[in-house]
């Protein structure tokens, strides 16, 4: 009996499952959430004083490591003047241009909530713009809850099993067209039959709710073409990418240009904060200034604006991504070195501070398909033993993980001696 399990009985009383968003409930691994009360750099603490190494980072937004200095002092200072007013503050012009350059492809940006609102903001603005209604997405890809995006989405939705969720009303759903990830032949048949009525391909850049699945080469350079051709938008879903596979995100780590970018996770430093933008005369579309409605009572909040743009600027440091790639590629590699030198076979993808750990025969893993065929039943006893040992992994097989550059030597270190006493004994 801990006081995580008192917890999270507690917590199924008043919220279904226990949990306000389903990813945190352990379903995908068995077992009960466990209840965190600090963190500190690459560490958590829970509320049963066990430390962990963290490699969920607030499932992406803890890129500095948690309770940044920076970001704790931005945030402080900001709240000592108030939550929030609901009219503009110059934080929100700063956070702008601050995005803008650092995405070039973003000429106007608009601030939100969550990646849900910017993914599904980003979407009526490609119907919009083109006046078509349907949109193409791929299996697996996650981009948040809204309905016409729960049409075979990953993350929680795949972990437990409702990929496509009742309540999406089949009239929206059959405007989301679906198609394998890397697979850009299926792509261009879809087109060819549809293309003059598909508004967007949304895609995440580099796959992150399948477990992590980079972009086969030539893929994204594909759907480029393919939207150019149809004349319809395509949009990079950031949200996990955007500031974390390197500072310009994957669009600027592959060198590939969409029209709209969503973003998420990382501009929010924490905080519950989203935002979506790209060419200016799709952008130019939003009210006030055209007819494409969107809104946020706490968008672009003074708060939430303090946290991101202290996280924007400790990662601007010249050489963030490259010692965050190699950090990252050190400790999945090294995982995997360890499985394998106890029979086990495994492999694992990395993308800047992004991985995929998969037991596995299979060389490489790029699809969903392929996800699925990896050994769960192993995942989740290795996610258990090295839950055991301090080592806090994503609690399903179909999420990445993330390193922050707070992850030194010593975080690294423990994280590859439990591996390997796990790979030991089971
Ligand atoms: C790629 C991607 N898009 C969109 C979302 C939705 O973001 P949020 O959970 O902030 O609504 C997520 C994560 O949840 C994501 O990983
Ligand atoms: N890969 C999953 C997420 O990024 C989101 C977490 C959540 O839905 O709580």
């Amino acid at each position: 009996m801990t006081r995580s399990h008192d917890l999270f009985t507690q917590a199924q009383k008043h919220i279904p499952g226990g949990v306000n968003s389903p990813v945190r409930a352990f379903k995908g691994v068995g077992g009960e959430p466990v209840y965190f009360v600090r963190g500190e750099g690459p560490y958590l603490h829970d509320a049963d004083g066990q430390r962990y190494v963290d490699y969920v980072g607030s499932w992406g937004p803890m890129i500095l490591g948690h309770s940044h200095p920076d970001v704790i002092k931005a945030v402080i200072d900001t709240v000592a003047n108030g939550l929030g007013f609901g009219a503009p503050t110059e934080a929100e012009t700063t956070m702008a241009d601050r995005v803008c350059e650092l995405v070039p492809s973003m000429d106007m940006v608009r601030m939100v909530n969550s990646g849900t609102e910017a993914t599904m903001s980003a979407i009526r603005l490609a119907r919009a713009f083109t006046g078509r209604d349907k949109i193409l997405k791929f299996e697996g890809c996650y981009h948040g809850h809204a309905d016409s995006l729960l049409v075979k989405a990953g993350s929680g939705a795949l972990t437990l099993g409702v990929p496509t969720s009742p309540g999406v009303p089949v009239a929206l759903a059959e405007h989301t067209l679906t198609v394998e990830y890397n697979n850009l032949d299926q792509v261009k048949e879809v087109f060819g039959h549809l293309g003059g009525q598909i508004a967007t391909i949304i895609v995440e850049p580099v796959a992150g709710n399948m477990n992590c699945v980079p972009p086969a080469p030539g893929f994204l350079e594909g759907l480029r073409a393919i939207c150019d051709e149809y004349e319809s938008v395509l949009i990079f879903d950031e949200v996990m990418t955007g500031f974390r596979v390197a500072l310009g995100g994957a669009q600027a780590h592959y060198g590939v240009t969409p029209d709209l970018t969503a973003l998420g996770k990382v501009i929010g430093g924490g905080m519950p904060v989203g935002a979506f933008g790209g060419r200016r005369e799709i952008m130019e579309m939003l009210a006030p200034l055209g007819p494409v409605y969107q809104a946020g009572t706490l968008s672009g909040n003074p708060v939430a604006m303090a946290a991101g743009l202290a996280t924007l600027e400790g990662i601007s440091r010249p050489g963030f991504h490259d010692e965050l790639a190699t950090r990252t590629r050190r400790i999945a590699e090294g995982i995997v070195e360890r499985a394998r030198a106890h029979d086990i076979p495994m492999t694992c993808n990395c993308v800047g501070g992004m991985f995929g750990l998969f037991f596995t025969e299979a060389e490489q893993v790029g699809n969903f398909y392929q996800v699925g065929q990896c050994n769960l039943d192993r995942f989740r006893l290795f996610f258990h033993e090295m839950l055991k040992r301090g080592v806090y992994l994503a609690p399903s097989a179909f999420e990445a993980g993330f390193v922050s550059a707070a992850h030194d030597e010593a975080a690294v270190t423990a994280t590859l001696d439990a591996a390997e006493n796990v790979f030991s004994e089971i």
